[in-house]
């Protein structure tokens, strides 16, 4: 498929199929549910009045207090499988994914989905019907006073009541392609005063999107600064990498005879927009600041590995300003 091609599927929240062009080299091993990557999901649902579901934890570190349903993906889940298990065993709902809301990671051991759904069934978990999984659920106005698990989930409801009152991204799921590790893909886009445009991508053996391998030592973002900088070399340093969010995600569990033996398909993989600006504030070697004339071509790789190919379809490049003009992609945000 023409990189055009790859570019716009992308773009439209599509999936590409996961080869091993996108298995990033540093990356030998694929990716191992609950050993070397932990999938979190969590869910905000809201009723009609805005009350948000909440479920008490039964746990000993946390009895007592509350928390948005929650919890470990298990091995063969989809991701929004685990999402309807973890609020039908703690909440007592059946429900369906609206769409995405944000993704939280610090690199692949921690990588959690929060959804916005809704209840299609089932009923709420009461007092007495407490089991290992809760002691009971509860829709909360956001107000009465509760004790909180977390306050992470503060601005995790806040993004559903966002969401819930103006859908100011795309609905966004998981995309149904098995991936063997975590990687991002990444659509790394420069645009000149003329608003000609231009993506990155790596030439052998076939023109393709770069990837940045997801490693425990670094979060998913520094990942694709590192790919940015393996290209451009020492002309990174007068570059700004600014991620523009996910454009999509990919993830299948595909069950392999032998699985340790076979590729396994743990791993998810991102597609990513991101948009190389460069450094408006450039020194010379006395430190004082350079007058900056905007480049109209991007900064030649340094690495022969990587090309810029120039985006001709004027529906693309229209597409692609749009995005870069008004993001409003799914968030991405790194932990610490
Ligand atoms: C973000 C979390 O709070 C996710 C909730 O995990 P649970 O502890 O609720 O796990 P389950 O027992 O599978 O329901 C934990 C964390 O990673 O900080
Ligand atoms: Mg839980």
């Amino acid at each position: 498929m023409e990189v055009e091609d790859q570019i716009r599927r992308i773009m439209e929240g599509e999936g590409l199929e996961f080869t091993e062009l996108d298995v990033h080299p540093d990356q030998a091993k694929p990716a191992t549910l609950r050993k070397t990557v932990s999938y979190i999901v969590c869910a905000v649902i809201l009723n009609d009045q805005e009350e948000v579901l909440m479920v008490q934890e039964a746990k000993q570190e946390c009895f007592g207090q509350w928390y948005l349903p929650a919890g470990r993906m298990e091995e063969g889940e989809a991701i929004e499988a685990a999402m309807q298990r973890e609020v039908k065993e703690e909440a007592g709902f059946d429900c369906q994914p609206i769409t995405l809301l944000l993704i939280q990671e610090q690199g692949p051991q921690w990588i959690r989905f929060i959804f916005l759904a809704k209840v299609t069934g089932g009923s709420l978990k009461i007092p007495g019907e407490g089991d290992q999984e809760s002691l009971q659920a509860t829709w909360w106005d956001r107000v009465s006073p509760l004790q909180l698990r977390g306050r992470d989930i503060l601005d995790l409801i806040d993004s559903g009541l966002k969401y819930h009152q103006e859908t100011w991204h795309p609905r966004t799921l998981p995309v149904a392609i098995p991936c063997s590790h975590v990687v991002q893909r990444l659509v790394l886009i420069f645009s000149n005063a003329e608003e000609e445009l231009w993506v990155l991508l790596v030439k052998a053996p076939r023109l393709h999107l770069p990837t940045a391998g997801a490693v425990k030592t670094h979060t998913l973002m520094w990942a694709s600064s590192l790919v940015v900088q393996d290209a451009l070399g020492s002309l990174y340093y007068d570059q700004e990498v600014t991620a523009l969010g996910v454009l999509g995600l990919q993830h299948h569990y595909h069950p392999t005879p032998g699985r340790l033996q076979s590729r396994c398909s743990d791993g998810v993989c991102f597609n990513m927009l991101a948009q190389l600006v460069p450094d408006p504030v450039q020194r010379d070697r006395d430190g004082e600041k350079l007058e900056v004339v905007p480049p109209s071509q991007p900064p030649p790789p340094e690495n022969p590995r990587y090309t810029w190919k120039r985006i001709q379809s004027q529906v693309l490049t229209d597409i692609l300003l749009g995005k870069m003009k008004n993001p409003c992609t799914l968030p991405i945000h790194s932990l610490y």
